[in-house]
């Protein structure tokens, strides 16, 4: 068993106008945080705001440290929020057990000392999806359902962004110190998320990539609305959002992503929406 991580540091739009199509893929695509055996991060300096991914095959993983927290036990001083994008699994916390269906998400807060991950089938493991915040108050752990997230239905079928937002790690349903996530599901049909864009330089966000059926792709699009990029993506990828970017994608079919932010607010809505003909 293995944690390995690397740090993504900040990048500015100025800097990021210039960038070719792997410069773009160095600096903001998480392409393997999903390892079979092994927790992997990304340390970014947005906000502090880190990515990882636990696959527990055959024995139990461990959330351990990383030398760039410089603490005891990896939530000394943060938070986690936790989605499982794969088979059935465990989690313990501090001896509480927790099982984790599919989409199921679960909160541990600042204190918790030790968190073992387990699948039931390792043919089939659980994918534990972790974004972690820095926090400076402990509150409770709290496992959320699928089905007891907040829902909110936005676009339709005629402009191909019908969609289900669940909002999981929220206000209202967990307390945070400022850790947002969720999960939104396209309909069939629909292959735009987020559209209209939106950017909240107070916080910046990361998009997981899921469901995409074999042999399709998303192609997601960042930048200032007045200067995108896009990136193509693949099922169990990840994408940075600095926070003066839109984070937006479009698919060669429907699919789900996981979204996760932090930073300056908790204010879900708090976003400046761009006009779809004002991009650029
Ligand atoms: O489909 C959407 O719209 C979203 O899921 C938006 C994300 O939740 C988001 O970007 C929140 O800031
Ligand atoms: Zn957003």
């Amino acid at each position: 068993m293995k944690t390995t991580f690397e740090t993504r540091y900040a990048s500015s739009p100025q800097a990021v106008k210039k960038y070719d199509t792997q410069e773009l893929r160095d600096e903001f695509l998480v392409p393997d945080l999903m390892q079979p055996g092994n927790i992997k991060w990304v340390y970014t300096h947005y906000d502090r705001y880190m990515a990882g991914g636990a696959v527990p095959t055959t024995g139990a993983l461990t959330l351990e440290t990383i030398d760039p927290l410089k603490s005891d036990f990896f939530l000394e001083r943060r938070e986690v929020g936790i989605i499982n994008a794969g088979g059935t699994g465990t989690i313990i916390a501090d001896g509480e057990e927790f099982k984790m269906l599919h989409k199921d998400a679960l909160y541990l807060g600042k204190g918790v000392k030790e968190v073992v991950f387990k699948s039931d089938d390792a043919n089939n493991p659980a994918k534990f999806y972790m974004n972690s915040a820095p926090a400076h108050t402990a509150y409770p752990t709290k496992q959320v359902a699928k089905a007891e997230a907040n829902k909110i239905e936005l676009g339709s079928l005629e402009t191909a962004n019908h969609r289900t937002v669940n909002q999981m790690i929220i206000g209202g349903i967990v307390t945070t110190c400022q850790l947002q996530m969720g999960m939104t599901e396209l309909k069939t049909g629909s292959v735009w998320n987020t559209m209209p864009a939106h950017v909240h330089d107070r916080r910046m966000e990361i998009y997981y990539y899921l469901d995409i059926p074999q042999d399709q792709a998303v192609c997601h699009f960042m930048g200032q609305p007045q200067e995108t990029r896009h990136i193509w993506m693949q099922n169990h990828e990840a994408v940075i959002s600095p926070p003066w970017s839109i984070h937006s994608g479009s698919g060669t079919s429907n699919y789900t992503f996981i979204w996760g932010m932090a930073g300056e607010n908790l204010d879900y809505n708090d976003m400046d929406v761009a006009k779809i003909t004002d991009l650029r």
